[in-house]
């Protein structure tokens, strides 16, 4: 039972075939390497180059590996591109989709997962937000999400393709066993920025929106680590598999943190202290955002690694690691390429 998973060589998807070979899965990667790397792709498993809009590439695999899931990562992920982008993230993220589940309705693929978000939501009206609260998206990202969600529902009801949306909150952390990280070049992401400026790697870090209406004005988020967020995707994989009806579940741990919170763990599981510069808000981004996750506790997952320290700690670690694999390429010209980066 081959379970496809697009978008295996970023940093979600790695996690996940990371989570499937620990419990003896067979994982098939198709990729194209927009953001991914060819090394976060384990030796041994089956790995392909390629767009997941191809038909004719996806209908292959399909059928070639004999795919019974497939798990769907492949995406554009950054909120404030979005904006900018549009007609790219309709593509990339609803396009290319139907393009996929054109193809999985062909061949008769019987499962379906979906990298959702939290970005569905907008700006929710009571926290913590449930599965049922309204969608007022606030940035074309988080619409091209929803609009996939809707596409699945429609696909299902009429084809029978029994699916999992998955809306996830914001995904931190780094396998504890340091296999694999996040390492897109020139992230957007919090964490990401912040371990990168305690690194050295960037001359500062912008906090955007200091007015928010939260107890210190920056915005909350709650922030999942990526390894209980992989093993939300086998407990969600079994569900349907044991003949489980098509379903959308929160993945967070129901705590918020706020930008100001992240980043003094940042410094202090770093032992830094970076320079940190208030900027204005950044557009399309909510205030708070906090889920309620009790449906997907209730299938039987458990959160062990729900704890700020931990999930910066492991970042940190890949981080280092990193550090120590690349060359002294630089991210932000402010900034001096020879800080020493200690292994
Ligand atoms: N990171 C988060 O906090 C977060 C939160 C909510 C939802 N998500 C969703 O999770 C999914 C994975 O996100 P991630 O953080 O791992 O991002 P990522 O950029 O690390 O991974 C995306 C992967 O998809 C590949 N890809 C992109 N377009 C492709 C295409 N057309 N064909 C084949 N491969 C393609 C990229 O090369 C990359 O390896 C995305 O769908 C994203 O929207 C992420
Ligand atoms: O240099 C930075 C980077 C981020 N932030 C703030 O930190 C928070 C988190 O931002 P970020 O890490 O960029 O994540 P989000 O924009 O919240 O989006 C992430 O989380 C969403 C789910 O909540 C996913 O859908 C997206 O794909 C994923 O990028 C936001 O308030 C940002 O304004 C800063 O202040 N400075």
């Amino acid at each position: 039972m081959t379970v496809m998973v697009t978008g295996g060589a970023g940093f979600i998807g790695g996690h996940v075939v990371l989570a499937l070979l620990d419990r003896g899965e067979v994982p098939l990667v198709l990729d194209d390497l927009s953001t991914g790397s060819r090394s976060a792709v384990p030796a041994g498993v089956p790995f392909h180059v390629g767009d997941v809009g191809d038909m004719k590439l996806t209908s292959r695999l399909v059928r070639e590996y004999g795919v019974e899931a497939i798990l769907h990562f492949a995406g554009k992920i950054v909120v404030p591109e979005s904006i900018l982008d549009p007609l790219g993230y309709y593509l990339a993220n609803t396009l290319k989709t139907h393009a996929l589940l054109n193809v999985a309705v062909q061949t008769g693929v019987k499962h379906f997962v979906l990298s959702s978000t939290a970005a569905v939501y907008g700006d929710p009206r009571s926290i913590p937000v449930t599965e049922t609260a309204d969608t007022l998206p606030l940035s074309p990202y988080g619409r091209s999400k929803l609009m996939t969600e809707q596409m699945l529902a429609d696909v299902d009801a009429a084809y029978g393709l029994r699916h999992v949306a998955l809306r996830y909150f914001n995904v931190v952390g780094a396998d504890p066993d340091r296999r694999h990280g996040q390492s897109t070049p020139q992230a957007t992401h919090l964490f990401k920025v912040a371990l990168e400026a305690a690194l050295g790697r960037r001359s500062h870090l912008d906090i955007y929106g200091s007015s928010y209406p939260t107890p210190d004005g920056t915005c909350i988020r709650d922030y999942i680590h990526v390894s209980d967020l992989a093993r939300a995707h086998l407990a969600v994989l079994d569900h349907l598999r044991s003949g489980g009806a098509s379903r959308i579940f929160n993945c967070g741990y129901g705590r918020g943190y706020s930008v100001a919170e992240v980043v003094e763990a940042v410094k202090a599981v770093t032992g830094t202290d970076f320079e940190v510069r208030r900027a204005p808000p950044r557009p399309g981004d909510p205030a708070e955002i906090v889920a309620d996750s009790n449906e997907l506790l209730k299938l039987g997952w458990e959160p062990e690694l729900n704890d700020l320290r931990t999930m910066v700690d492991d970042a940190w670690q890949w981080e280092r690691k990193l550090a120590v694999s690349r060359t002294t390429e630089q991210i932000d010209p402010g900034i001096s390429p020879s800080i020493p980066i200690v292994a």
